[in-house]
């Protein structure tokens, strides 16, 4: 089965995701992609492995080579009014999205099937730049059920229940870049 994670009157088909276009405006758009490029940008990095896209984090940082979540640099007072909006969006409580992920993706870079780590509950992401789709999978007994939403410019979507739990999600590479600011809430059992 393959669906649109949104059908004719934009209901979410995907349970557990929101979606909406024009959160930030052209003008936001562009300071926040010279804000990103201002990083100190870094590949990703997994057992020994390196992605092609460039990240860094604020808040806490998830360490994958040894699966540690770390406090790092607070989250910059450029990014504080777009986390609030973010968490007004997801319905979470602006304090409670405590980590900030931002990533360019340069040509040729993408993101694999994964879940986001489970030490993290809300997923709220800002896409930038160019238009990308993120695709979603859910195992079955034959194969995989699959949906897709279109991230334009400027939207953002939020992750939670089962389209954060149960289905895993990528982003194909693209031809042109595209940057993502994430905010992630922490899951309760954590503290
Ligand atoms: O770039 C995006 O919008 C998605 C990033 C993502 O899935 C992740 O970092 O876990
Ligand atoms: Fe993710």
């Amino acid at each position: 089965m393959t669906m649109r994670a949104f059908d004719l009157f934009d209901t979410p088909v995907l349970p557990g995701l929101s979606y909406r276009d024009d959160f930030v405006t052209r003008e936001e758009e562009a300071t926040l992609i010279a804000q990103i490029d201002r990083q100190p940008l870094a590949p990703f990095r997994f057992q020994g492995w390196l992605g092609k896209r460039l990240t860094t984090s604020f808040g806490w940082h998830y360490d994958f080579a040894n699966h540690h979540v770390g406090e790092t640099t607070p989250l910059p007072d450029w990014l504080l009014p777009l986390r609030d909006r973010a968490a007004v969006f997801a319905g979470a409580a602006q304090a409670d999205l405590v980590q900030a992920l931002l990533i360019r993706y340069d040509p040729g870079a993408g993101i694999g099937w994964h879940r986001d780590r489970p030490v993290f509950e809300h997923v709220v992401g800002i896409s930038l730049g160019v238009p990308a789709t993120m695709r979603f999978r859910r195992r079955r007994d034959k194969g995989f059920d699959r949906a897709s939403v279109d991230l334009a410019p400027r939207s953002i979507y939020h992750l939670s229940g089962a389209a954060r739990h149960d289905w895993e999600h990528s982003i194909a590479e693209m031809a042109r870049t595209r940057w993502s600011i994430t905010f992630r809430s922490f899951a309760a059992k954590n503290g």
